[in-house]
């Protein structure tokens, strides 16, 4: 959001008035905790808060959100400290924030905090299906927000030509809604193609019985600093709000040698704008998709319990909220040892780490590849040798408990997942088989 000056090239951070409305609910956030999240948001967003004015009232205002004597207030501290843009913290309706914006007079910006969060998104897509998928977020939040600023009726003067009849007794607005709706359809179209080779490359690493871990988490918890710590990956990290959007996906080989895939993605936020979850889904839908999710809390945020809420409740909205998670607190670097202890006593099903310190990551692996041996059998196979793939999936996806290589191929026995034990179906074979070792080397049902 830095702005321009005409003698400069160099961006000036634009300054920022909050306003914030305590509505009395019995809310997981207190009104100053929800500012001070919109003030990361905007700094984020390269802003400066200069302001935060807060109200208390029971119902918002319909035609300018706030109160008339607050509206009077706003004015007079955006005229005496300069400001560019005032950002609500909830969401604004279309007609409050154009008539907001015309008691605040013109160049001065007037967006809520899902404006606010479309716009970092905007700036930290990088792949084209986030870019695209931002794109679709952004145009559907201004869609209903357009407004007909040049609004005369263009159709009469159209001249001459095939198509320049197109739109004629259209206003300025309807051609420009028009053509909104049309560009959301195409952008729909563009995600849905990729979404479906997505959809193929998952089910190619479903097909092959690879354990998928995701790490969801509220942003900032140390997500991508985890995926880095556990892979040697260098995934963007940064103190921002937002840094990640895109997933990765990097495959680690846990100490009894099965391989499991761990995917970062794009984390999450109380009042996540739901035209963004429905933009992502198909980024979202990496999280669906996992065996396993890694919830990712940073322990040292003293709203840690509520953060972990709005997790579980983005992940319930994405329908992912039956897939077995692991709560792993983060930043514990940043605890005091009592803090630390108390954590632990009352989180005894955690698994407390420092991906920054990279403490407590064996004890993280040791769980996942506990929850990855859930629902493990031991199944005792030969699998000949003109099947190569399949011995190296039996090494790579499978717990290896013992192993002989006869004439006729590879004699295992091996605890596998139920996908692998279905793949692995046709080669299984008598346990017995292993007694004496190789000397009888059975013949595999085929
Ligand atoms: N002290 C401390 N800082 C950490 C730890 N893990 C991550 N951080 C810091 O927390 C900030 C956010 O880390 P990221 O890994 O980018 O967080 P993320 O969850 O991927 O965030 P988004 O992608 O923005 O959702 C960075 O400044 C990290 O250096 C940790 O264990 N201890
Ligand atoms: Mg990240």
């Amino acid at each position: 959001m830095a702005r321009f000056e005409p003698t400069s090239t160099a961006p000036v951070r634009e300054r920022a008035i909050l306003v914030g409305v305590d509505f009395g609910k019995n809310d997981d956030w207190t009104l100053e905790e929800s500012m001070a999240e919109l003030g990361r948001l905007a700094e984020t967003d390269g802003a400066d808060v200069v302001f935060t004015l807060t109200q208390r009232l029971d119902a918002p205002v319909p035609r300018t959100f706030i109160g008339k004597g607050k509206v009077e207030e706003l004015v007079s501290y955006v005229r005496n400290l300069d400001a560019d843009v005032v950002i609500f913290d909830d969401e604004l309706t279309p007609s409050q924030q154009s008539n907001l914006e015309k008691i605040v007079g013109e160049p001065v910006k007037i967006i809520d905090r899902t404006a606010l969060i479309l716009d970092i998104f905007g700036v930290h897509a990088t792949t084209r299906e986030g870019r695209l998928q931002v794109q679709l977020a952004q145009l559907q939040y201004v869609l209903p927000r357009l407004r007909g600023m040049w609004s005369h009726l263009v159709g009469e003067q159209t001249r001459g030509g095939i198509g320049s009849r197109f739109g004629q007794g259209e206003s300025q607005l309807e051609v420009d809604r028009r053509l909104v709706r049309k560009r959301i359809s195409t952008l729909r179209d563009e995600l849905a193609r990729l979404e479906t080779r997505r959809e193929v490359q998952s089910k190619a690493r479903w097909d092959s019985g690879v354990y998928r871990v995701a790490l969801a988490g509220y942003t900032n918890a140390g997500k991508s600093t985890l995926l880095n710590a556990l892979t040697g990956s260098e995934v963007y990290v940064r103190d921002e709000l937002f840094a990640t959007l895109d997933p990765t996906t990097r495959s680690i080989e846990l100490e009894e040698g099965r391989k499991v895939t761990l995917t970062d993605t794009v984390g999450f936020i109380q009042k996540l704008p739901t035209t963004l979850v429905e933009a992502f889904k198909s980024t979202l839908a990496e999280v669906r998709a996992a065996d396993l999710i890694l919830l990712v809390a940073d322990a040292s945020d003293s709203g840690v319990e509520r953060q972990v809420r709005a997790v579980r409740s983005v992940l319930d909205e994405i329908g992912a909220s039956q897939i077995p998670s692991v709560l792993v607190l983060n930043k514990c670097d940043l605890l005091t040892p009592e803090a630390f202890s108390d954590l632990q006593a009352s989180h005894p099903d955690a698994v407390t780490i420092s991906a920054r310190e990279g403490t407590g990551l064996s004890g993280l692996l040791y769980r996942v590849a506990r929850e990855a041996s859930r629902g493990d059998a031991t199944v005792t196979v030969l699998v000949p040798f003109s099947k190569g793939i399949l011995m190296k999936m039996v090494h790579e996806r499978c717990q290896v408990i013992r192993e002989v290589y006869t004439e006729k191929g590879l004699l295992a026995t091996v605890s596998a997942s139920e996908r692998m034990r279905s793949t692995l179906a046709p080669y299984v074979v008598p346990d017995e088989n292993f007694e004496p070792w190789g000397s009888t080397a059975p013949t595999p049902r085929q």
